[in-house]
């Protein structure tokens, strides 16, 4: 469904990674590894469409991913390092506006019912500026319980969660896959069993000395890939 074919990034001509490809299927989950700096949140944003700085392919659905990024969108839940909550909104508010930007409608009561899966329920008209950081990242996090996207990509979501809430979401992840959707995920904590079976990658395996024009050569394409915004 997803496939990565030699991807390569540089950023400062400094190489993050390169020749990286790897595919993904419905009912998978692949887990990005790496030590600090090494590139994750890079590799994210380039597969969620926020930075076209890459050279080598993305395959969406057996098509060149520019060609179907319409659709791509449509099936994409991404969650950033920063995820998009504004602090003057309620929870309610802020899960109706991100459904907008999506183009998605949700019923009161789906929002209510995902706002108390997050464990919100009494903080819906609290201004989430007055949340706490891992409440704030909840509010974010309730869109996967009323959000449709078959493939989650989700860069350290576990920051700022607590034990609790560290279980609930890897069992979300778990129903997730095993409902056929498929999950990219950042974390530098291991994923434990709640999880269900998943694949590793380590980024820092994808590095080499050499500099990044060598890419290019090697995957025939074009240097630069594109923005999809
Ligand atoms: N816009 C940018 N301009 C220049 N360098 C950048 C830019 N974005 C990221 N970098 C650099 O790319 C490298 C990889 O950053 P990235 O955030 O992807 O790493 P990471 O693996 O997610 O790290 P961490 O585990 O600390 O979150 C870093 O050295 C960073 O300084």
């Amino acid at each position: 469904m997803l496939e990565l074919v030699k991807l390569g990034c540089a950023r400062d001509d400094r190489t993050l990674f390169r020749n990286l490809s790897v595919k993904l299927s419905p009912g998978e989950l692949l887990q990005i590894e790496g030590a600090n700096g090494s590139g994750k949140t890079t590799l994210l944003r380039i597969l969620a469409g926020l930075s076209g700085d890459y050279q080598g392919k993305i395959i969406w659905k057996d098509k060149q991913l520019s060609s179907v990024y319409a659709d791509f969108r449509l099936s994409t839940f991404y969650f950033g390092h920063k995820p998009a909550v504004k602090a003057e909104l309620t929870p309610v508010e802020n899960i109706a506006w991100r459904a907008s930007l999506r183009n998605e409608q949700y019923s009161q009561q789906q929002v209510l019912e995902a706002l108390q899966q997050v464990s919100l329920n009494g903080y819906e008209d609290t201004p989430c500026g007055q949340l706490s950081a891992g409440q704030h990242r909840r509010v974010a996090l309730a869109d996967l319980f009323v959000g449709q996207s078959s493939l989650w990509i989700l860069d350290e979501p576990f920051t700022a969660i607590d034990f609790h809430g560290v279980a609930w979401l890897e069992t979300l992840l778990a129903s997730h896959v095993a409902s056929g959707g498929m999950v990219i995920i950042t974390s530098h904590q291991s994923l434990s069993e709640l999880s269900g079976s998943h694949r590793t990658l380590r980024l820092d395996d994808y590095v080499v000395e050499d500099t990044i024009e060598d890419v290019s050569e090697e995957v025939g394409d074009h240097k630069t890939g594109e923005v999809f915004l």
